[in-house]
């Protein structure tokens, strides 16, 4: 393995094989009484920060392997960043804070950008695995970028433990995704789903699916406080986004 992630949750940075990494451990983040199962992730990940990041280096691959990944995803990461803070102004705008509020909370690119791979497996494997378990996401936004492959889907509706397809649009689609940090200071759902067996999957064999996942966090100080007098939040109250992510990401490794 040439760029391997360290054993921890943290820094997420480098090569995941499969197995190393399982979401169900935060399945029940947030949960009642109804329980979901602990799956298995089969999925295989690459993470990648900010080159700015002052507390985590990447892990890139050796020079003479795959030379085109780090310019590649370095630039696309850039764009992704140019995006988020377009779309939080946005969302600022639409919830009524003032238009810089949520991209000043962002300003020193604590953000990750995930590859996923999920290889092709056997129908049967679903019984006892996943491919990524029920979860929330974390940070502030994610953009989600996915193959047509499908198996994308979301619990509808909030804490029934049912699961509905997402469609995939393809390629040139960008699925915005409210993270916890968001429903904190903002009251706005932070959807739990997971990459499963869609309806549509009636094959033997389930085809390998690949996505990219750019995760917007605060930046590290930032408090997790309503920012609307009319927004209810329960639980991790005032947690700095740092204190947070450590807590929201311990046992998935
Ligand atoms: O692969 C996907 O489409 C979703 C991945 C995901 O939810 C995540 O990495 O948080
Ligand atoms: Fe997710």
């Amino acid at each position: 393995m040439k760029s391997p992630h360290p054993p921890t949750a943290h820094p997420h940075r480098g090569f995941s094989p499969v197995g190393l990494e399982n979401i169900s451990a935060v399945s029940n983040y947030g949960r009642g009484a109804a329980h979901m199962p602990l799956l298995k992730d089969m999925k295989e990940s690459f993470d990648i920060g900010s080159e700015a990041d002052p507390r985590y280096q990447n892990i890139w691959p050796p020079a003479g392997v795959a030379d085109t990944f780090q310019p590649t995803f370095t630039s696309f990461f850039q764009s992704c960043y140019r995006a988020e803070l377009a779309i939080l102004e946005a969302i600022s705008i639409g919830v009524g804070l003032s238009a810089q509020t949520l991209g000043q909370m962002h300003a020193f690119q604590t953000n990750e950008l995930r590859l996923t791979h999920y290889p092709e497996v056997a129908r049967g494997e679903f019984a006892h695995a996943t491919r990524i378990a029920a979860h929330t996401d974390f940070g502030t936004i994610t953009l989600l970028f996915q193959d047509r492959v499908g198996g994308l889907q979301m619990e509808v509706p909030p804490g029934s433990g049912c699961f509905v397809d997402v469609p995939s649009g393809g390629r040139s689609e960008c699925i915005v995704n409210v993270g916890d940090c968001l429903n904190k200071w903002t009251g706005l759902h932070s959807a739990r789903h997971r990459v499963h067996l869609s309806e549509q999957m009636t094959e033997d064999r389930v085809p390998e699916r690949f996505s990219i996942a750019y995760f917007a966090k605060p930046d590290r100080d930032v408090l997790l406080r309503p920012l609307l007098s009319e927004c209810s939040n329960t639980g991790d109250k005032y947690m700095t986004a740092d204190e947070f992510q450590h807590m929201r990401i311990a046992g998935t490794y």
